[in-house]
Formats: structure tokens, C-alpha cells, sequence
């Protein structure tokens, strides 16, 4: 594929504003206008629809989201020497595309939305990746403002994402809170070479769709005992679970769970009957307290 709008292209975009990749802020650029289509497409039918991506830079993946039929794009990105290429680009699909300046661990997006939902896309910087999928999948009330995610991480990242409790070295906190919530999946990989500069290792495009209704849980007791249990992971749950309650056998039981169990062999739906139980083992405390 030549060309997907008028604009020109990426490589050119990029020399004349001077956007040599910076490694402290994650840049490694997509030019490839099949595979940024590819991205596109995969984050689902996007006519009339509002995508929030993280990290435009040089706008390859923006380009693509609007010429594939977003609605509006909201855009934010924290490097300012990219600005001026996003404002070509917002102007060529007036009232389309608004840029936020910011930086998407601190940016609210609510004044943006409102009220409205959206999907997420992004080439993510690999070094803020994963702090901002725990945030986007850590929302109350939930279902959350986001109907999809469609992001790129490294590989090995994607795998910890989607991993099963059979799956040992990948399977941890990450997979249990995003399977709890979302229906994961790998879609495809991206190799080094697709990116200017390259990076270290290869990359994959995930798709999360969030759940309606997960099963009933508070997210966060579900997070004091993945912390605990996958903080000890070789350790059995008698005793990894001591980080959480002084004898933990009691909410084991009640989880339906063998006190010898490790972490990694505890599927997503057990460490909610453990989050579920430790929850009725506190409030009863409480009850005989008062
Ligand atoms: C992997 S590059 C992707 C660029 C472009 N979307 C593409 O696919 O070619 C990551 C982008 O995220 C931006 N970025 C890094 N940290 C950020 C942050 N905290 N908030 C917003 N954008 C950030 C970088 O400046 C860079 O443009």
C-alpha cells in the first residue's frame, strides 16, 4: 500500500520536523502504512466511532485510525516536537483529531469524553505499557469508559497478559486481573524491523474486551492475594497466604482450594473464591471486634 490519505509520507513527516527516535520516551515508529491499516482494523469496526490513542508521535497509527472511519481521535502525547506533525494531520480531518498535550499517566480523560465511550489503540511506549493497562483495568465502577483495548507491547509482555495458570513462568498478577476482567488475546506479531529504529525483541498486538459482568469480586482483596501468593510463588498458599491473614487455612478451605497449591496452578476464577472468602473472614473479625 502507497498511500491510505494526501498527507505526506511518514518518513518525509518525520525529517522535516526533526523527530529523531528518543529511547527515554519508548519511540520506535511504525511507517509501514499496511501494518498501521492491519492495527487499525483488528481494533474492530471504527465508523463513527471515538478512539483515544496513546502516543501518536509522527502520527503513522493516527492516520490509519482516521482514515479507517474514526469518529474522533484523541490523542495524547507527551513529546512536544511532535505537535506540529499532529496539527497537520488534525487539520487535514477537521474536527476529527484533538491532541492532548500531556502525559497519559496523569491525564483525566473524562473532560474529553463526556460521557461517551470509547475504544483504546496504541503503540505503546514499552516503558509505561504496563502501569497504564493495570490503571485502564483497575477502573470503578466497571464495566469502564473503554469498550476494547487494541495495544502493542513486547512479546513477552503480551504472554504475561494472556497466560493460563498452566503457562508457570508467565502467569502472575497481570493475567489473573486482566482475565477476571477481560477476555485476552494475542492477535498478531510485529517483528523488530517493522519499527524505525528497531527494538531489542519482537512485538505483539493484544486485544482485551472487557467482561459485563466478572465474576463478583473486590478488585482489590483480589489484589492482596495475587500479591501475596504470586510474592512467594514457589511457596504452597499455607504459606504464601500468611502475608494476608496469620493462618490462612480457613479461606483456603472455603475457596475449595488445596492448602499445597502454589500460585501459578490457581486459576483465575480460585483466586476469586480466596479474594470472595478473605473478605467474609474479615468482616466477620470486624463483626466479633465490635
Ligand atoms: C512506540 S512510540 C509510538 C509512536 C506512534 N504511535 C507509532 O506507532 O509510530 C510511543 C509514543 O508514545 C509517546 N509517549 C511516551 N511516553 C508518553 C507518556 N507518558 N504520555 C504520552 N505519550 C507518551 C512517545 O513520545 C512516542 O510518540
Amino acid at each position: 500500500m502507497s498511500q491510505i490519505d494526501d498527507l505526506p509520507p511518514l518518513r518525509e513527516v518525520v525529517e522535516r520536523h526533526g523527530l529523531m527516535a528518543r529511547k527515554a520516551l519508548g519511540q520506535n515508529f511504525l511507517f509501514d502504512l499496511n501494518l498501521t491499516g492491519r492495527i487499525a482494523r483488528a481494533a474492530g469496526p471504527l465508523d463513527g466511532e471515538t478512539v483515544v490513542e496513546i502516543g501518536p508521535g509522527p502520527g503513522g497509527l493516527t492516520r490509519a485510525l482516521l482514515a479507517n472511519g474514526a469518529g474522533r481521535v484523541i490523542a495524547i502525547e507527551r513529546d512536544r516536537r511532535c505537535l506540529p506533525a499532529l496539527a497537520e494531520i488534525a487539520a487535514h480531518y477537521p474536527g476529527r483529531l484533538e491532541v492532548v498535550d500531556g502525559d497519559a499517566l496523569a491525564t483525566d480523560l473524562a473532560p474529553y469524553l463526556q460521557g461517551r465511550p470509547a475504544r483504546i489503540v496504541a503503540n505503546l511506549p514499552y516503558n509505561i505499557g504496563t502501569p497504564l493497562l493495570v490503571g485502564w483495568l483497575s477502573q470503578e465502577p466497571w464495566p469502564s469508559w473503554w469498550t476494547s483495548l487494541t495495544l502493542m507491547f513486547q512479546r513477552e509482555v503480551a504472554e504475561r497478559i494472556v497466560a493460563a495458570p498452566e503457562e508457570r513462568a508467565d502467569y502472575g498478577r497481570l493475567a489473573v486481573l486482566a482475565n477476571w476482567r477481560c477476555r485476552t488475546k494475542i492477535l498478531f506479531d510485529v517483528p523488530r524491523g517493522a519499527f524505525v529504529p528497531p527494538p531489542k525483541i519482537t512485538s505483539s498486538v493484544v486485544q482485551l474486551l472487557p467482561r459485563e459482568a466478572p465474576e463478583p469480586c473486590d478488585r482489590r482483596l483480589l489484589e492482596r492475594v495475587t500479591l501475596a501468593a504470586f510474592g512467594q510463588r514457589r511457596k504452597m498458599l499455607r504459606q504464601s497466604l500468611k502475608a494476608v491473614l496469620p493462618d490462612p487455612a480457613p479461606i483456603i478451605a472455603a475457596a475449595g482450594l488445596a492448602e499445597t497449591a502454589r500460585a501459578e496452578e490457581v486459576p483465575v476464577s480460585g483466586f476469586v473464591r480466596l479474594a470472595n472468602a478473605l473478605a467474609a473472614e474479615l468482616q466477620a473479625g470486624s463483626s466479633a471486634r465490635s
